[in-house]
């Protein structure tokens, strides 16, 4: 089970499938305390997946996908349904599973299943608790944190084990939390990231999520949610503020032409590799950036994918101001409270008679790169990218 099939069941834990023991999903993960030299009965293996809350441990995808064909097998027989497409990753790697068991008897991979569970047990002590793994950054959960203090509204991102990639969940919790601030009391809204990255951009699992009308339906709803969660940006109403703790790729970057005021630290770095993805500019940037530094340095970044550092990005105007990574945040949090202490109405009018001319102008264009990417992200040239990544075959 080595190799790409095992890579690929690593999804299960990265948001494409929810939690390593959710047995809804997985009737297969089930524990039982039978012993391996027994011959397991039809009531043994019953109570093995019916225990599988107890198991403490995450037994790790390999297991899983183990355990899932032999259930399968013990179950229905030999593998009997059609091999899913190439980009329907998880149920290939499951199909890949069940299918290599063969002609393996029912009775067989019974046994063998309630072989394995009972190994586990072994390893992982029982308990009682099911207990949701502690580092799963769920969508919807924590993997956004709002927080509301002298006049500033913060909006974390906060998945640093994936370098804050962003989630389809995410896209819709920053476009409700971006309508909450834009209501609340605060004179400033800041959006940042925890950990050693600012955002790597858009999860590239997000593609593996395949809907019931297929690809076609995947990129036109992205689509949609794209031009959405910019609109949201385009029209947010108060000073908005970028504090860029690292590295941002993607449309992390792209949307940074539709803040207010960029403050990065000198270890970030500024990456719109989109060509390499097979994809094409997004966030307004095919108008913002050439706007802010000029056609050919646009570019440089938008068309070649050139990285820049934080003091380039503030050369062309892209960022405000590079402090020490040293004194950053203590530099930057100190300045922003100065500015949220000004007269909130004074400060939010000051930005639309800045923002409101280009408004009609910015959703046109946002309306227009959304479409070319909805066909983009049908290309072979973009799945072949993201299939790269997500077998590991690839990082920027
Ligand atoms: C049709 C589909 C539509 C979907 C809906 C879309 C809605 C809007 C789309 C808007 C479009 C935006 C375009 C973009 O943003 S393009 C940019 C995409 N980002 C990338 O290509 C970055 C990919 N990541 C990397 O190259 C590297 O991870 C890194 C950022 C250079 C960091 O490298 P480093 O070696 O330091 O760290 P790791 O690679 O080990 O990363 C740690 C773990 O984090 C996972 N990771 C990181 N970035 C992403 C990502 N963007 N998507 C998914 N996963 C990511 C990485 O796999 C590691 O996970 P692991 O620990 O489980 O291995």
């Amino acid at each position: 089970m080595a190799g790409v099939a095992g890579r690929l069941a690593r999804l299960w834990c990265s948001g494409a499938l929810s939690s390593p023991l959710q047995v809804t999903r997985f009737p297969a993960l089930q524990l039982h305390l039978c012993g391996p030299a027994m011959r397991a009965s039809q009531k043994d293996f019953e109570n093995a997946t019916n225990q599988v809350k107890l198991l403490k441990k995450d037994p790790g995808n390999e297991v899983k996908l183990k355990l899932y064909a032999l259930y399968k097998q013990a179950t229905e027989g030999p593998c009997n349904v059609p091999k899913p497409g190439v980009l329907d990753f998880i149920n290939k790697a499951k199909w890949d599973a069940w299918n290599a068991l063969g002609s393996l008897p029912k009775e067989t991979a019974r046994h063998n299943y309630v072989d394995l569970v009972s190994s586990l047990s072994a390893s992982s002590e029982s308990s009682i608790q099911v207990t949701p793994a502690a580092d799963r950054k769920q969508p919807g959960s924590d993997a956004l944190v709002v927080t509301s203090q002298d006049g500033i509204t913060t909006i974390t991102l906060n998945r640093p084990d994936k370098k804050n990639a962003l989630t389809t969940q995410m896209y819709h919790d920053i476009m409700l939390a971006l309508e909450a601030a834009s209501k609340d009391d605060s004179a400033i809204t800041v959006l940042t990231g925890n950990g050693d990255y600012y955002c790597s951009g858009n999860d590239l699992t997000n593609f593996t999520d395949i809907p019931p009308g297929g690809v076609e339906e995947k990129a036109r709803s992205g689509a949609v949610l794209l031009r959405d969660f910019v609109d949201r940006f385009i029209d947010f109403p108060k000073p908005l503020v970028a504090v860029v703790n690292g590295p941002a790729v993607g449309i992390s970057v792209t949307i940074l032409g539709l803040f207010d005021i960029v403050y990065a630290t000198d270890r970030a770095t500024f990456h719109t590799p989109f060509s390499h993805l097979g994809q094409s500019p997004e966030g307004c940037s095919s108008y913002t950036f050439p706007k802010i530094m000029g056609p050919s340095k646009a570019t440089e970044m938008l068309v070649f994918g050139k990285k820049l550092t934080a003091r380039e990005a503030c050369t062309q105007g892209l960022v405000t101001e590079v402090f020490p990574d040293s004194t950053f945040q203590k530099e930057v949090w100190v300045r922003l409270k100065a500015y949220s202490k000004l007269p909130p109405n004074a400060m939010r009018i000051s930005k639309q008679v800045i923002r409101n001319t280009e408004k009609e102008k910015l959703h046109a264009i946002n309306a227009e790169e959304s479409n070319i990417l909805r066909e983009r992200w049908l290309s072979d040239e973009c799945m072949n990218a993201v299939v790269s990544f997500l077998s590991k075959k690839a990082k920027l």
